[in-house]
């Protein structure tokens, strides 16, 4: 029997994280465990970031990033907006420095209590996202989705923020399309041998556009960090927008994305907590630390 461990459910404008501590662990949160969670209503999640001892000098913390099927995924924004709020509640610190199997991640809490998460470097060669096929141009490419002579959606951009993203420029009210019908569709589509998260933007002013996305491995969420990064480089690329956006996402709120001169996309929101408890990083059984206190008196 592994041991339980502590954990907080939170959101990150909408996004649903479970942000599990398993610093001082040696293994890891299980795929049937993360299954198991995402598939109770109180504990529902799009992604689980678990916390664990760092492993290389200079890095606060190693962060494994599980999607609500038990996949796993190199990057999340809002979840690590998450990370921040508790750690920084737990320890006064402001700024720290994350490792994830995409790399490093830097991100503070501001002032404002706002918090900053810089998310490095997008790639946009067809080999980074990866792309099934040469495309020597990824600001637009040949993917299209409905009737052959009209298509519904059609020529998304596509870029890495860590993970696969396809953009898709659309011109009607962003939910005016039927992207639960499209998503799975799209994301498992040949052209993405790891598949892809799939977004639907409209731009709505140089410096603004809305979203909305069907997440590779968790399905329709109220909001993507690293999405938001990927719409809106590929918003700059492609001269729909300049370079800092504020991205308007399904939960209402707003990301606001800033493309740096040096290359790296810098995502600031806030991150919510919600409520505590332990779980079983094995099997997924939990307990609401509420529940513990009312059994106990
Ligand atoms: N919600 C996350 C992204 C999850 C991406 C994940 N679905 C994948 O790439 O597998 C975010 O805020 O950046």
């Amino acid at each position: 029997m592994s041991e339980w461990i502590a954990f907080a459910k939170m959101n990150g404008l909408g996004n649903e994280i479970l942000v599990a501590d398993m610093r001082g662990q040696e293994g890891r949160i299980a795929p049937e465990a993360a299954r198991a969670l995402a598939a109770r209503p109180e504990t529902h999640f799009d992604q689980i970031m678990a916390i664990h001892n760092p492993k290389v000098t200079g890095t606060d913390a190693f962060i494994r990033i599980l999607n609500a099927d038990g996949t796993d995924a190199g990057t999340c924004g809002n979840g690590t907006r998450c990370v921040v709020s508790a750690l920084a509640a737990e320890t006064g610190k402001k700024t720290f420095t994350f490792q994830t199997i995409s790399g490093l991640l830097n991100a503070q809490e501001r002032e404002d209590g706002l918090i900053s998460v810089d998310m490095g470097m997008p790639r946009f060669a067809w080999n980074e996202i990866p792309l099934a096929e040469p495309f020597a141009d990824t600001r637009c490419i040949e993917l299209q989705i409905g009737p052959i002579d009209a298509p519904v959606l059609h020529s998304p951009s596509v870029a890495s923020m860590g993970n696969p993203h396809a953009i898709f420029w659309v011109k009607e009210d962003v939910w005016s399309y039927e992207l639960d019908r499209f998503g799975p569709v799209l994301e498992n589509h040949p052209l993405f041998p790891e598949r892809a998260n799939i977004t639907i933007a409209r731009v709505t002013s140089p410096s603004s556009m809305d979203i909305r996305t069907w997440e590779r491995g968790a399905g329709l969420t109220r909001a993507c960090g690293s999405a938001s990064c990927a719409a809106a480089v590929s918003g700059a690329r492609t001269g729909r927008t300049g370079r800092s956006v504020a991205i308007t996402v399904p939960a209402g709120g707003e990301l606001l994305i800033d493309w740096r001169a040096d290359d790296h996309v810098v995502m600031t929101g806030p991150a919510e907590w919600e409520w505590s408890g332990r779980l079983d990083p094995a099997t997924g059984d939990y307990r609401r630390d509420e529940a513990d206190a009312a059994e106990a008196s």
